[in-house]
């Protein structure tokens, strides 16, 4: 993989260089709470920047299902961007349209553009081989050179990360070099016990990671929303809770592997649950409780996980010599739903390990609720896509910077 050094020792001035960056920050309306995956691509702005680059940068934010929708608006993290840099930054209010390509030609040297949402075109996430071809060639078409940064979404075969790179010399960003360097580690010479905390919302693309962590891991703790699938193949209630139903007889049979193998594979015991899901802007406190894992009521949802269930992974954590963990215990972004977040967090820093954090609202989590996150071994800005790497699969958006 060639990197931005070899880029950087040649000249670049007055090239157009498209860094495809993952800008998918947390937002509360149009607020940033954690900027911290704008934080991690700025060293390659910069120095593509100060070297007089003309630098485009692009990056999904959300699921916007392929057209504009105001509430995915990059503008917010463009601002961010700026202020950060220190630097105006343009911003141009479509992808591949009008305002984007007279944004890139109003571009002096030196100077950074973003451009809008890349989700808010079918073509960016399509698996139609061809209809991502044609929206990448109309990407292309806005520079001159590509530079891969968005570690958080290599694990996705879309037309910016995938078939872009294929029409432009390429070359990955400081952060996806930095990021790789330190997950390789993990898959080469992990130190045992090996510990894998899952949480988080995106239930579907977790899950089947863990078949592959079964052969890899020695203890799984299983939190956020896809436990309550979980607890769901165990035959007990879970009321409202998130669910994967096509999911069940794939998680019985890990559940049975598990047992078989050796692995340890842990369940919440408790959960704090509640009548609805909160709201995370007013954060009014809401009507929860804590119940036994096999006494969810029917009409209530399971939003953290519950008091014994901390202890119990904090003792699964604390003779770890390698953590690695991906997704919020709980909604951490409510305070009624954050104490198992800050519990595995917590622990993660009272043991010895070597701890990995990865995912955009993990790593949010540990700053927002106020942890020190340069005491953590890594911070990944990656979840399913450290996941994925550490699955040992082949990554498009890494594939794609290769050769
Ligand atoms: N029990 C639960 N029910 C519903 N949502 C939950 C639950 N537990 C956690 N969450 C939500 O999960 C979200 C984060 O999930 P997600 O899978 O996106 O994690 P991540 O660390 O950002 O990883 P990635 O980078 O892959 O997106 C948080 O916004 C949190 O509120
Ligand atoms: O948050 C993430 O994990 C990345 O930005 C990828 O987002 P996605 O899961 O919507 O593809």
């Amino acid at each position: 993989m060639k990197t931005i050094d070899e880029l950087l020792a040649g000249p670049v001035a007055g090239k157009r260089v498209f860094v495809r960056a993952d800008l998918n920050v947390p937002l509360s309306g149009t607020t940033i709470t954690d900027d911290g995956r704008i934080r991690a691509v700025l060293p390659t702005v910069k120095a593509l920047a100060d070297a007089g680059a003309r630098v485009v940068v692009a990056s999904h934010l959300g699921r916007p299902k392929g057209a504009p929708d105001p509430v995915f608006s990059l503008a917010p993290a463009a601002a961010r961007l700026g202020e950060l840099l220190g630097a105006d930054v343009a911003f141009a209010t479509d992808t591949v349209g009008e305002s984007a390509e007279a944004t890139v030609t109003g571009l002096a040297d030196g100077q950074v553009a973003v451009l809008e949402n890349l989700r808010f075109n079918a073509g960016e996430t399509s698996k139609d081989d061809a209809e991502r071809a044609a929206f990448a060639d109309r990407l292309a078409g806005l520079a001159d050179v590509y530079v891969g940064d968005g570690f958080g979404a290599v694990h996705r075969k879309h037309a910016s990360v995938f078939d872009l790179p294929a029409r432009l010399p390429h070359y990955a960003g400081h952060l996806i070099a930095t990021e790789v360097g330190v997950l390789k580690k993990l898959t080469e010479d992990v130190k045992r016990p090996y510990v894998v905390a899952l949480g988080g919302a995106k239930v579907s693309d977790k899950l089947a990671v863990i078949d592959q962590l079964l052969g890899k891991a020695d203890r799984i703790l299983i939190g956020g929303g896809m436990a309550y699938t979980f607890l769901k193949a165990q035959g007990y209630e879970i009321g409202s809770s998130l669910l994967q139903e096509d999911q069940l007889p794939a998680v019985a049979e890990y559940l049975e592997r598990a047992e078989k193998t050796g692995v340890e594979l842990v369940l919440p015991v408790d959960a704090v649950v509640s009548s609805a899901f909160p709201d995370l802007k007013a954060k009014a406190p809401t009507d929860s409780t804590s119940v036994a894992a096999d006494a969810i009521p029917a009409d209530q949802m399971g939003l953290d996980i519950g008091p014994e269930t901390r202890k119990l992974y904090a003792s699964k954590i604390a003779d770890a010599a390698t953590v690695f963990w991906n997704g919020p215990m709980g909604v951490f972004e409510h305070p009624d739903f954050a104490e198992g977040t800050k519990a595995v967090a917590q622990a993660l820093l009272d043991s010895e390990a070597f701890t990995v954090v990865g995912g955009g609202d993990s790593a949010a989590a540990v700053r927002i609720l106020g942890f020190d996150e340069n005491a953590f071994g890594h911070i990944s800005t990656g979840g399913g896509a450290s996941l994925e790497y550490l699955e040992g699969k082949t990554l498009p958006g890494l594939a794609a910077l290769e050769d």
